[in-house]
């Protein structure tokens, strides 16, 4: 077997192997621009390769490798191979074989997968441990003779102090994830999982192997991730670049979706009503309410002739159109092509040729008419006409479908002059966009990550939908830390609304986030919340969890993050909304950097986001904020990675009492 010596040896060959990529890239980008034959190729080429040897020159410099396998005489396609796997692949020398090979290819499989029960033909199962790109050692794993034991590189790696964004996980992938990561391109999956169980790096990871497997698909079509506010997204921003993969699309759903600024909120009565299912029919009846029926016949001039089509065969064309249920807009300009294509019937039974400019002047001729019987639609347009109540004689399109009340929370108080002077709310961008959709179909994406999917509302789980409906999606979730007024209670109702109710449901249950002793104060919690899923299995013994009740919270918090600066690793001050500024004011006053390593944040951004030391302030005014102030709570008290202190003066909510 490979010594260390071996080993840093062939760190060497890496290196040198990589340089002889970029040097292939840079050179191949400078024939490239000559060879193509074409313009259009030798442009696509060029960005291709352009964006190859950029990639390989801005790729930060890690470990070459971070495992290998070593096969026995049981595999049938690797027997007596060695293979060191890696963040990315690196080519041999002189077309020989790949000194690396891709976490993704097939083959790196079982460096995640075999077992002693199922080594999968691996002899040896070798670890890598790294200070920086400096090799420090191996651990070897004897699969086939039945040795396979705790690591000690992966728990150092799961129980590292977090600092800066997130990592990535390749090294460690648990065989539960990678059976998620590498699910296929045409499977949906859910995954509900409890804090810390990785569901956040699953889906990055299924991106990156999603675009390796079937790249040229998805190079075209897209992919997605959606997440639930922009510090998360800060947060995991740097995971996907690590693996190479800087072409993902990564926002919230908010950002996704703004056409419009977001100037104005609504009242929780309101937007619970403009979030609800009901609200898709809602609007279809007011954007398909605008069409009339054809009550006079249409004339077109031509010269000084004039056309003419008359109400019955109008009436027919348009009911025909609706029953096409196409995108509104494209209904208008079918029925205006039926139109054209009824005087074309009479010019040419009359003798006369239909030409194409012809045919196009019939087209604008019949403009006036269309504008009254199918109009042209803007979604401003139409939400500003539903929003601000319905004219006296002219049906609601919520009659039916709303009650009294909804109908009235739906409505503008004050409404404004016009749809351009309108101050819309962050609901409002779901309602427009259900309505752009109605008009024209969206882009849609080959594969769609949704991140804290409990939280989406039925209408904006219908934008999602939209957005995947050729492709497939990654829905990341736990329906305990649901927090919005409309969150998910089950996932397979979500994944119906979600346009894919085949998805498969996967629960994850080990955490790797949150110790021992934090997670059995999550599972009392988690007891009491109303919602079905299993308990988290901490995979960390270590870690450390306070509760103090103090006389004054900040002062007591100034303390907690005085003592907390004695360890290395981030610092999260969670609290109540109502209580940051205070808080934060206290630590300042007291000469605490509130940069840097120590973030002081409302209960209401913490979702997703960890931090080595987290000090929770004052839960019950956290739990009295909202209506699902409990699950707030579930989310504040799973942030921790090492070390969790529950700052209180006020009794604990009875939840969490027998925790004091
Ligand atoms: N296999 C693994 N190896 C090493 N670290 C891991 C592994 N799986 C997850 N982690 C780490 O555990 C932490 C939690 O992961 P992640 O944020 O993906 O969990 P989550 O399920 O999305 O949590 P939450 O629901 O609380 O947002 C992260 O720091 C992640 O890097």
């Amino acid at each position: 077997m490979a010594t260390l010596d071996d080993e840093r040896e062939y760190v060497e060959r890496c290196k040198a192997g990589l340089r002889r990529m970029l040097d292939g890239a840079r050179n191949n980008v400078i024939v490239g621009e000559t060879v193509a034959g074409d313009r259009y190729s030798a442009e696509r080429l060029g960005r291709h390769l352009k964006s190859l040897a950029k990639e390989l020159s801005e790729e930060p410099e890690g470990p070459p490798f971070f495992g290998r396998l070593d096969f026995g005489p049981g595999s049938a396609e690797h027997a007596g191979r060695a293979y060191h796997i890696g963040r990315r692949h690196i080519t041999g020398e002189h077309g020989g074989p790949p000194v690396v090979i891709d976490w993704r290819a097939p083959v790196s499989r079982a460096f995640y997968r075999a077992s002693a029960r199922d080594p999968q033909g691996v002899d040896v199962r070798r670890r890598f441990g790294w200070s920086g790109t400096t090799l420090t050692g191996f651990e070897d794993e004897r699969l086939s003779r039945g040795e396979e034991g705790e690591s000690k590189i992966l728990a150092a790696e799961i129980e590292r102090p977090r600092v800066g964004p997130m990592r990535d996980i390749v090294a460690t992938i648990q065989p539960e994830q990678d059976d998620l990561v590498r699910a296929g391109l045409d499977t949906t999956i859910c995954v509900q999982g409890a804090p810390g169980t990785g569901k956040t790096a699953v889906g990055l990871h299924r991106a990156a192997y999603l675009l390796y497997a079937h790249r040229q698909r998805l190079e075209r079509a897209g992919v997605l991730v959606l997440g639930p506010n922009r510090a998360f997204l800060g947060y995991i921003s740097a995971v996907l670049p690590a693996l190479g993969e800087v072409d993902v699309e990564q926002t919230t759903l908010e950002r996704l979706l703004a056409t419009v600024p977001v100037t104005a909120t609504d009242d929780e009565a309101t937007a619970v009503v403009k979030h609800d299912a009901r609200m898709a029919r809602v609007l279809h009846k007011a954007l398909y309410g605008r069409i009339a029926k054809p009550a006079e016949p249409v004339a077109v001039p031509d010269g000084s002739y004039r056309w003419r089509v008359y109400e019955d065969e109008l009436r027919r064309v348009v009911d025909d159109t609706r029953r096409e249920s196409l995108p509104y807009g494209v209904g208008r300009e079918r029925v205006r092509a039926r139109v054209v294509e009824a005087i074309r019937r009479q010019a040419e039974a009359r003798g006369q040729t239909a030409n194409a400019a012809w045919l196009r002047k019939i087209g604008r001729g019949v403009t006036p008419w269309l504008d009254q019987v199918w109009p042209s639609a803007k979604p401003e347009e139409v939400l500003y006409e539903l929003l601000r109540g319905p004219s006296p004689g002219a049906p609601d399109p919520a009659a039916g479908l709303l009650t009294d009340a909804e109908r009235a929370a739906l409505t503008w108080r004050r409404p404004p002059r016009s749809a351009k002077s309108a101050k819309w709310s962050a609901a409002d961008l779901v309602l427009l966009d259900e309505l752009a959709a109605m008009i024209e179909r969206p882009r849609g994406y080959g594969h769609v990550i949704v991140d804290e999917a409990q939280d989406l509302s039925p209408m904006e789980c219908r934008a999602v939908a939209r957005r995947s409906e050729h492709g497939s999606l990654t829905v990341l979730g736990d329906l305990a830390q649901g927090t919005t007024p409309w969150a998910a209670t089950s996932w397979p109702e979500r994944l119906e609304l979600l346009g894919k109710p085949d998805g498969r449901v996967i629960a994850l249950t080990t955490g790797f986030r949150v110790p021992a002793a934090v997670v059995e104060l999550a599972n009392t919690l988690l007891a009491a919340l109303p919602v079905d899923v299993p308990a988290t299995r901490s995979y960390r013994s270590d870690g450390r969890l306070r509760v103090l009740r103090v006389p004054g919270l900040e002062k007591g918090v100034v303390e907690a993050v005085r003592e907390a600066f004695a360890f290395e690793g981030s610092i999260g001050v969670i609290t109540a909304d109502a209580d940051t500024e205070a808080i934060t004011a206290a630590l300042w006053n007291e000469g605490l950097d509130v940069n840097g390593c120590l973030s002081v944040l409302p209960a209401s951004l913490c979702k997703g986001l960890e931090y080595d030391h987290v000090i929770v302030a004052e839960p019950a005014a956290i739990v009295e904020a909202e209506r699902r102030g409990l699950n707030r709570l579930y989310v504040a008290l799973t942030r921790a990675v090492s070390r969790l202190d529950v700052i209180h003066t006020r009794p604990l909510p009875p939840q969490l009492a027998h925790a004091s």
